[in-house]
């Protein structure tokens, strides 16, 4: 065979393999309906250690949402008997490089003694890409716990977050930055989400329509940027504005998760019951751990002065650090309130859809 018509050959053996690759499921039949495709596989593999883990283990991991309660939620946690608070890691996202050595010393450090069910929390896990199939690797029995909240209280509470940090050396410039983007103070901030809102609904019309309106393609086309590290999800490509709003389109991270893990095995938790009824949640969470309800009604009290529940030392409110609960007292312009609320409504809709579920929050938003 000549040189020639054998590069031909390999030419279209490999455009033959990538457009196998590339085929979409959901075009394939119409008469059979596809496996949704956040279960196939992507062609970027992530980094992925191959050894076997035999250290101390989590028992469970809190993996986001940040300000959705996450704090809150492992301090009431860490009264149980049964379990151990380790705090935060950042181990399968930040730290991962340094190997299953780094964390199974960092482990066996915080709980030492313990014998108890350790879990960290790290809030930023649920929506960082590699997170889920890292930690399946390590051990696929591990229990993931996600926090999720009303998306416009969440977005509030992201903004006092960030103008909060404390300007210290190290932090300063990406203060610095953060506020760049965000705003000079809440009123721009306010006008400079207006408009991101209105641009983010400019590009997701369009992909609807590319869907011919189906809400389900959609997100799964969202599902297809995330998955490509692509806007509006790429730190890269977005402005921070644009990454508070994403963060908040929970299927899309959910997803991924239940790529790895069966749902049974990952507990979606409201975290906006956390101010009026801990106990309820936490009920939820102590029987998906298998351990004995310990934390009730009776384990929490009201603060007026912080105006939230707390956890009851002998009848006097034992409340988290002053860097919770800030935003009580705080609201957007009721413009703002409305068109977030419309923005994230299809999205939360969609997010209770693929759990059978209703949020807490969503009975307040259909009021309005
Ligand atoms: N019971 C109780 N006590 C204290 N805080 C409570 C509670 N319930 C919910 N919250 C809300 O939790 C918000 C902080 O969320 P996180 O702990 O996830 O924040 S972080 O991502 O870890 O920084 C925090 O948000 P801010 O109000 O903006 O501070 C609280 O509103």
């Amino acid at each position: 065979m000549e040189l020639n018509t054998y590069l031909v050959l390999v030419i279209l053996i490999l455009l033959a393999i990538s457009s196998f690759i590339n085929y979409d499921l959901s075009t394939a039949n119409d008469g059979f309906y596809p496996l949704p495709r956040f279960l196939t596989s992507y062609f970027r593999p992530n980094k992925v250690l191959k050894e076997h883990y035999n250290g101390t283990l989590p028992g469970f991991i809190i993996t986001g949402v940040m300000k959705c309660g996450t704090g809150a939620v492992s301090k009431f946690l860490s009264q149980h008997s049964r379990v151990y608070d380790i705090g935060e890691t950042y181990f399968f996202n930040r730290y991962y490089e340094k190997g299953y050595s780094y964390y199974d010393a960092l482990l066996t450090r915080r709980s030492a003694g313990k014998h108890k069910i350790v879990f960290e929390k790290t809030p930023t896990y649920y929506k960082t890409l590699p997170t889920a199939e890292r930690i399946h690797a390590m051990s696929p029995d591990t229990k993931i716990i996600l926090i999720v909240c009303d998306n416009v209280q969440r977005t509030l509470s992201r903004y006092l977050h960030i103008l909060h940090l404390s300007p210290n050396s190290l932090q300063r410039q990406q203060k610095e930055h953060k506020i760049d983007d965000l705003g000079k103070d809440f009123e721009e901030f306010q006008q400079r989400l207006n408009a991101t809102i209105d641009d983010l609904n400019i590009e997701f019309k369009g992909m609807l329509a590319n869907r011919f309106g189906n809400f389900y393609r959609f997100v799964e086309d969202l599902y297809d940027l995330y998955n490509q590290r692509k806007y509006p999800f790429s730190t890269k490509d977005s402005t921070l504005r644009e990454l508070i709003l994403t963060d908040g389109l929970y299927s899309v991270y959910h997803m991924t998760y239940l790529k790895f893990f069966s749902p049974e095995k990952v507990l979606v938790v409201d975290g906006s019951t956390m101010k009026d009824s801990p106990w309820t949640e936490l009920e939820r969470i102590q029987n998906f751990l298998d351990v004995p309800v310990e934390l009730s009604e009776n384990s929490f009290k009201w603060s007026e002065e912080r105006g939230l529940y707390c956890l009851n030392k002998d009848g006097v409110p034992n409340c988290l650090g002053k860097g919770k609960g800030r935003s009580n007292g705080w609201e957007f312009e009721p413009y703002l309130q409305k068109k977030l609320m419309k923005f994230f409504k299809p999205f939360d809709q969609h997010f209770a859809n693929l759990l059978k579920k209703r949020f807490s929050w969503q009975d307040k938003n259909d009021e309005e």
